[in-house]
């Protein structure tokens, strides 16, 4: 880590926590998530690290390198200014749905294109992080388009056993001062439905919007020639 300047904290989840850090050489920003050595380093965390080392694409942060510490795993990676999507809502207000439309296309063109992901990713056949990876999509959606989380109950938000039980039996509504269209909210229906069986392939969710379906056509012409 010596390679590194640390700057500031820039956040905690729950792996641990992200530094923003300045190569000294180069002088480039960098992120580092540093992870505690022990237990909490397992087989999902390698195979995260192995799934992200393998992508490589304009709307997903690029993994730099992986260093031990004496106490941590430090995971350096691309860092990204802009900050938190839902912080930048309660500032600045909610999106129209065209700017929705135009951040939701950029997020789709991260986690939807197989043109991106190394064999070694599709290979694990146990892999079904797609149907979490769409309904995720979904919750970004709604944020943007509604300034709140879908599944959190407007009178408890910070109730996390009311949201999970909101979440299990899909319990979500758009408020009346939200003006959204028809297709919008029917999109919406389609990513937010309870069994997993029944959750449509991410394809065939944005090929049946049109409102989404102009700049979808562009990114998939794009992604397929
Ligand atoms: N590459 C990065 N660039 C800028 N900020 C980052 C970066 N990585 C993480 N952060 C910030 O640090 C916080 C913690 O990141 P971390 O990835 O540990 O947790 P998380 O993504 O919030 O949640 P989880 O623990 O579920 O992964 C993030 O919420 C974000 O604010």
């Amino acid at each position: 880590m010596e390679r590194y300047e640390i700057l500031k904290d820039i956040g905690s989840g729950n792996f641990g926590v992200a530094k923003l850090v300045r190569d000294k050489q180069s002088g480039e920003l960098f992120a580092v998530k540093y992870i505690e050595r022990g237990p909490k380093i397992d087989e999902h965390v390698e195979r995260e690290i192995m799934n992200h080392r393998s992508l490589k694409h304009p709307n997903i942060i690029r993994f730099k390198e992986v260093l031990l510490t004496p106490t941590h795993l430090a995971i350096v990676m691309e860092y990204a200014a802009g900050g938190e999507l839902f912080e930048r809502i309660c500032n600045a207000g909610r999106f129209s749905e065209d700017e929705a439309s135009f951040f939701f296309q950029q997020l789709i063109s991260g986690v939807r294109t197989p043109a991106y992901i190394a064999p070694e990713v599709l290979s694990k056949k146990e892999y079904d992080g797609k149907i979490a990876d769409v309904w995720s999509c979904g919750v970004t959606l709604y944020v943007m388009l509604v300034g709140a989380y879908p599944f959190e109950d407007p009178e408890d938000p910070r109730n996390f056993r009311k949201t999970i039980q909101r979440i299990l039996s899909v319990h979500y509504s758009i408020p009346d001062y939200v003006r959204l269209s028809k297709d919008c909210k029917h999109l919406l229906s389609r990513i937010f439905v309870a069994d997993p069986e029944k959750v449509h392939t991410i394809f065939n969710i944005f090929t049946s919007s049109s409102v989404f379906n102009s700049v979808l056509h562009m990114t998939l012409n794009r992604n397929l020639s």
